[in-house]
């Protein structure tokens, strides 16, 4: 008997290349015995409406998108007791996700390695009711994936951030924060905070260390501090960059369960997406939660 598959794809998603690429994906599928059935998003949290209606009837759950539509992919089987597998095809800007995944960015090559992959347990992390796939963020810079236009990145791509990103120059402000994990205890004035399971974040690689390991149940915290004069941000941005360069001004912390708390309602990001605003916020990390498909063994390359 044939295999089940549910393959959701944003058609809008980084440069709408899934226009080029479907024939080729879906035949790649049919031809490794999957019986697909496909729905097209329509607006925001359509394929996490999806995976919950038809879900659960399925082998495999394939989404393509940006990281935002992995996301709903994810959050839409938290609800099964038995999850199916997912398959992830990158289709966004920076694809963060993929990155961190070893997940090919060209789409038939990802295709090949969901079908013939192995399931692999990844940590999901779990904010208040939502779910996140690689990070949770709050402070400068972070709302310029959701802001920026999908026109924009379709035209642009990855600048596309970068110009969104000036707007926000003037606007940069920092949060009193009060953060409690289950071993440590942190008071300060915080530009950005990143909550993060992950290898890259907005584009950047090791912002959170190198090597993390995705499956480990433990999450890497980043807290940037408000300088205290403009002559310390060179300082901040170098570190943040160049892995292994130190500031003091940048805090890492590794923990399982951490509390956020701030004087005043803080704007959220959740993989790329808006989070809503909270005054307090309870993040767990839910160890190896999900079974994603990835090659853990190198393909022969293609002539
Ligand atoms: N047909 C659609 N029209 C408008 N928005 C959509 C549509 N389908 C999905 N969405 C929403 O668009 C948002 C962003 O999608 P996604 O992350 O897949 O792509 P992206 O923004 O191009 O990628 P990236 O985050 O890498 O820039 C998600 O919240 C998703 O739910």
């Amino acid at each position: 008997m044939s295999r089940k598959m549910l393959f959701v794809f944003n058609p809008l998603s980084g440069r709408a290349q899934i226009r080029t690429k479907l024939m080729d994906i879906l035949d790649i599928f049919t031809k490794a015995g999957y019986q697909i059935e496909v729905y097209v998003t329509q607006r925001a949290m359509d394929a996490k409406r999806i995976v919950e209606e038809r879900g659960a009837e399925m082998d495999l759950i394939v989404g393509s998108g940006g990281d935002g539509t992995l996301n709903e992919v994810v959050s839409g089987v938290m609800g099964f007791s038995e999850k199916p597998c997912i398959g992830y095809i990158p289709a966004g800007t920076t694809n963060d996700f993929a990155a961190s995944h070893k997940i090919p960015r060209n789409m038939l090559r990802a295709a090949e390695r969901i079908v013939m992959g192995t399931a692999c347990p990844v940590d999901v992390g779990s904010f208040d009711e939502r779910y996140f796939v690689y990070v949770a963020a709050f402070g400068a810079f972070t709302d310029v994936p959701y802001k920026t236009s999908h026109e924009l990145k379709a035209v642009l791509g990855h600048p596309a951030y970068i110009l969104e990103a000036a707007k926000g120059l003037g606007a940069i402000k920092a949060h009193h924060v009060i953060m409690e994990t289950e071993t440590e205890r942190y008071e300060g004035d915080v530009l950005v905070g990143m909550v993060s399971n992950a290898n890259q974040i907005a584009g950047f690689k090791g912002l959170n260390g190198k090597n993390v390991r995705l499956d480990d149940g433990a999450f890497e915290i980043l807290l940037v501090e408000n300088p205290q004069n403009i002559f310390q941000i060179p300082e901040v941005v170098t570190n943040l960059l160049q892995n292994g360069h130190k500031s003091k001004l940048v805090r890492h912390f590794t923990a399982s369960h951490v509390k956020f708390q701030f004087e005043e309602p803080v704007e959220w990001v959740l993989d790329g997406e808006f989070g809503g605003k909270r005054t307090e916020v309870s993040i767990d990390n839910l160890c190896r939660a999900v079974q994603v498909m990835k090659m853990t063994h190198s393909l022969p390359k293609k002539s």
